[in-house]
């Protein structure tokens, strides 16, 4: 079993000359390689911190992490997505004076903000901007224990491609009722040692502070998809095993398989 040695974090917010700061790890242009978007080009903010400190958690949330305001964010996730385009279609005018099919081009895709948690950080500010400035839609990553910001385009319809989605990958016993109710989608992390028998989802919490809790379901009233994931512990040995079994429970129950493929692309 890996180690984490994150310790967990509390809620957090900076206010410096007026303006929310939040706590960034990194910021990257990458594949989404996981949930409802997966296999979508996606700018990662990937937020420093987390609630929780589960052993077999396969991110690095702590290191190098800046406070950013959200204008800050917002220019940084244009320039990584400029940075990764050839240099031609970068530029809006040609030495000879012709211009290009492609002015400057702006990022109007997908935004993931993840963690650690990022629920954890007043994300308002920079999910407005991005939506109603940039032309926008965003992804939280998060494990449900706290609510989402309180803001009216949060979508549940996957297909539309516009708004806030929400994510949640519950890891404890508890989840938020409001953000439980708003998630388009719940996503499980399944270790062969700890399959429920009856619904084919983890018996134990990845947390394991909380003991031998049980973890939380999505609501009984939840219709929308539910995914597996098999937990990666990076041994050969031990992810088959979790592998197989995370395919076993989605033939037996209904849920869908969900490879990490941004591991597969090697990419981050
Ligand atoms: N490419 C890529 N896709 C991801 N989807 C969820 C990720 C996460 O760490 O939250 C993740 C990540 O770290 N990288
Ligand atoms: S909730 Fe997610 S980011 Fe936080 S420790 Fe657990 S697995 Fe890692
Ligand atoms: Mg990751």
């Amino acid at each position: 079993m890996r180690v984490n040695r994150q310790a967990p974090e509390k809620r957090t917010t900076l206010v410096q000359l007026g303006h929310e700061k939040l706590d960034v790890h990194s910021i990257f242009y990458t594949i989404q390689g996981e949930g409802p978007f997966c296999g979508t080009p996606a700018v990662f903010v990937r937020l420093a911190g987390c609630n929780l400190q589960c052993p077999a958690c396969d991110t690095d949330y702590t290191s190098g992490r800046r406070w950013m305001g959200a204008d800050e964010i917002c220019d940084e996730i244009q320039r990584v997505y400029r940075d990764s385009l050839p240099v031609s279609s970068n530029i809006d005018e040609r030495v000879d004076g012709t211009t290009d099919n492609f002015p400057i081009k702006r990022f109007t895709g997908l935004v993931v903000i993840t963690g650690g948690e990022p629920l954890r950080q007043q994300i308002d500010v920079l999910v407005f901007k991005l939506i109603q400035r940039f032309g926008c839609y965003v992804q939280v990553e998060t494990n449900g224990l706290l609510p989402p910001p309180p803001l009216s385009f949060i979508n549940k319809n996957t297909a539309d491609c516009e708004g806030l989605y929400i994510v949640c990958s519950p890891k404890s016993a508890k989840i938020n009722p409001v953000t439980a109710e708003l998630a388009c989608c719940f996503k499980y992390v399944i270790a062969a040692h700890s399959v429920d028998e009856n619904d084919g989802l983890p018996v134990y919490a990845l947390d394991n502070s909380l003991g031998k809790l049980r973890v939380a379901r999505p609501p009984v009233n939840y219709t929308g998809t539910i995914s597996l994931q098999p937990m990666d512990e990076q041994n050969l040995q031990l992810n088959e095993r979790h592998l197989q079994a995370c395919v076993q429970s989605c033939m037996q129950h209904g849920y869908r398989l969900q490879l990490q493929i941004h591991k597969i692309l090697r990419m981050e």
